[in-house]
Formats: C-alpha cells, structure tokens, sequence
C-alpha cells in the first residue's frame, strides 16, 4: 500500500502531520493485477474470447493487446457491451460475434460482488444482460475483481441492490411484484448525467433491488423474477463462474474456484 504523509495544523497552530493511505492506487493496483494475471492464464493462440464491461476490464484488453502483440496471436473478441465494444476497437483487436462465434474459449469479466459460492453480482455498470449472454456461450467464465468483491453472503459489502434489466413499460408492476415477495426496496437506476433513468445497451431499463434477506436461494429467486412478464434479465450470475481472481491491495492475487 502506498503511503503519504499529509501537513495539517492543530488548534494551537502546531504543525501536524496526518498518513494518507492512497487507497484508490491500491484498488487500481488490484483490479490490475488480477487481470493481467486471469488474461495471462487463459488467452491463447485461436481463442475466442468473451469481453466483460467494467473499470476492470479495462486492465484485463490491455494486456490482451500486449499479448497479442508480443506474442503474435490470433484472438477473436467478443464484447459484452458497448463499452467492451469500444475497447476491442481501441486496441486494434480483431471484433467477433456470436452469430459467427456462437461457442466461446473463455469469457472474462468483472464483477459488483461474488460471495462463498461463487454466486456473483453483476450490472453495477448496466451491462448484464449482454454479459450473461456471452458468458453462458462460453465454456470458461472468469471474474476479475479487487479485494472489495469478495464476499461471504451477497449485500455483505456491495449495498446497492441486485440489478435487474426490465422493459420500461413494466418497471413499476415488477418492482411492486418482487418486493411483495421477497421484501426489501427497489428503486429505478437514475442517469447522472442525464435526467431520468438509465436505459441499457439494450434500450431497457434497470431496477436495483436493495433485498434484505442474505440467506435466500438465489438460483430458485433469479428463475421467479425472470418468470415476471417484463423482466429481461437479473444480474446474479449463479453457477456460472469458474474461477475468480481477486486482486490484493499488496499487489498480490488470490484465486477461487467452483466446481461447476
Ligand atoms: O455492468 C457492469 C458489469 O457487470 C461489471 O462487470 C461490474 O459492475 C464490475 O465492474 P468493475 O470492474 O468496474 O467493478
């Protein structure tokens, strides 16, 4: 961890200095190295390989590019979002689909939580739909993640809710739906630069469900919210994870597997 001292002065004028852990290189440092490691275990020459969204994702193109590069391979990319899209084109990587790549090496991807199970939360950045789709079409999925995502229970540390994409004519019957059986609150994804709601890649909307039942099934509670009429898709990810890489603040990986 990185460490900087800071001057500030006390009430009597007695110049003091204060430590700064500089956490956000640290976090930055870990999504890092867990992406470089995941992409360096997995990419090889040929494969076709899924493109999460996400700040981590980020680390995980670039070093592909390198790899790429340095290692003159032949990796076709396929984008789970807009911005993963963007990404492919930024680095000069080859741009795939799934009508022509419709089976996929190794998908790699961030994500908002992964608890003991390796039941994960996806769609902080509104891209889960797109990303279920490409990682259900791939025979490997991998998260990359910093220290922060790693959970016992799902909602121990990520606080805003469960994702869920719906059609914009059916937010407020869903929500009142979900919310009557399982409790908790939903509430509409607002845009930040924009008034009103987030709309996805998709054209849909995104409802976050700040649920308070830690211990529910999530498997048996994502198959009943996507049988609602109006509901695209919800961003757990259960039994779709083969291994996650979780970044440290120290520069070091911890790795986890399911047996799926
Ligand atoms: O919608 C966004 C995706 O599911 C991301 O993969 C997830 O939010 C994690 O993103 P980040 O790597 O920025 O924490």
């Amino acid at each position: 961890m990185c460490l900087i001292v800071n001057k500030c002065f006390s009430v009597r004028g007695i110049l003091k200095f204060r430590p700064v852990f500089l956490s956000t290189m640290s976090l930055e440092k870990a999504k890092q190295v867990a992406a470089y490691r995941a992409v360096d275990e997995f990419v090889t020459n040929n494969c076709v390989f899924g493109v999460g969204s996400g700040s981590t994702v980020v680390y995980a193109v670039q070093r592909l590019a390198e790899k790429v590069e340095t290692e003159n391979l032949k990796v076709t990319c396929i984008p789970t979002s807009f911005q993963a899209k963007q990404l492919i084109f930024k680095h000069n990587l080859t741009l795939g689909e799934l009508d022509t790549n419709p089976i996929l090496d190794v998908t790699i991807d961030g994500a908002d939580e992964v608890d003991a199970n390796m039941t994960l939360i996806k769609g902080g950045g509104g891209c889960l739909l797109q990303e279920k789709i490409v990682a259900s079409c791939s025979k490997i999925m991998i998260v990359i993640a910093d220290y922060t995502k790693d959970s016992k229970k799902l909602g121990e540390r990520y606080k805003k809710g469960i994702p869920i994409e719906v059609i914009p004519m059916a937010y407020v019957p869903i929500k009142n739906k979900i919310v009557s059986v399982y409790g908790g609150d939903i509430k509409l994804r607002s845009a930040v630069a924009k008034a009103g709601p987030v709309v996805t890649d998709n054209g849909n909307f995104i409802l976050d469900w700040l649920f308070t039942n830690q211990d529910l099934d999530w498997h048996n509670v994502s198959t009943a919210i996507k049988n609602i009429p109006g509901v695209v898709e919800t961003g757990l990810f259960v039994n779709m994870c083969h291994k996650a890489y979780f970044g440290q603040p120290e520069g070091i990986v911890i790795e986890r597997s399911a047996s799926l």
